[in-house]
């Protein structure tokens, strides 16, 4: 069995917790409040800044020419085309620039992304894939599941958010990853499966955190 196929079948229960976070339910039934989307957009954004520099940190670590051009233009689609969705959001939320460049990161925001790049900056290529999988491909699986709902491709909110992480090319994106990590993992030992398993389940309860961030509008539970 290919190692995705394993983390498929036994991460089962967290994946399916995803996807029915009311987050995600109520963007594809498209009665999500407005105020929860605005503050996820901005924290996404955030998130999605030090995401992208996992893609940098790939090509460093890449061992082959191919491995490296393929870490670069996930670089510049995360850049130049996913975060060009939540600049139209912003625009769409009237959410300023000023406003998402002075946005400070969650709590959750910052254990995400600064868990990723952790992982990243001091582990093998096979940990750093393990750590950025679950973003691209439980992204995948959820904007594919949303557009099966009637209308919600449609809807004038949510629409465009499910367009782009159900589409074609995204999935390429994603599947990429996992091939990539079939690969790396191809003959080792179960010791470093288990880790790597570890790895990509941290990152798969950070998602469903980062869902129940934006849905209750989290920042620190003090002021100062
Ligand atoms: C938190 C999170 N996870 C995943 C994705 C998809 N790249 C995202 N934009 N944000």
């Amino acid at each position: 069995m290919k190692f995705s196929e394993r983390l498929y079948q036994e991460l089962q229960p967290i994946w399916q917790a995803n996807h029915n976070h009311p987050f995600v339910q109520e963007m594809g039934a498209g009665t999500l409040d407005k105020e929860k989307f605005r503050f996820y957009m901005i924290q996404d954004y955030l998130y999605l800044i030090d995401y992208a520099k996992l893609f940098a940190l790939g090509a460093m670590k890449a061992s082959d020419v191919k491995t490296m051009g393929r870490f670069a233009s996930l670089l510049n689609s995360t850049l130049n085309e996913e975060m060009s969705l939540h600049r139209e959001y912003a625009v769409k939320f009237d959410i300023s620039e000023e406003e998402l460049e002075n946005a400070s990161p969650s709590p959750t925001t910052l254990a995400y992304s600064h868990y990723m790049l952790h992982v990243g900056q001091n582990g093998t290529l096979a940990d750093l894939v393990a750590a950025l999988l679950p973003c691209m491909w439980s992204y995948w699986e959820i904007g594919k599941e949303l557009s099966k709902i009637p209308g919600a491709s449609d809807h004038e909110f949510y629409g465009e958010w499910i367009n782009m992480y159900s589409s074609e090319e995204f999935g390429q994106l994603a599947i990429w990853c996992i091939e990539l990590l079939d690969e790396l993992t191809l003959g080792l030992p179960e010791k470093e499966l288990k880790k790597l398993e570890e790895i990509f389940l941290n990152t798969t309860r950070f998602e469903y955190m980062f869902w129940d961030m934006a849905y209750n509008q989290a920042m620190w539970p003090t002021n100062e």
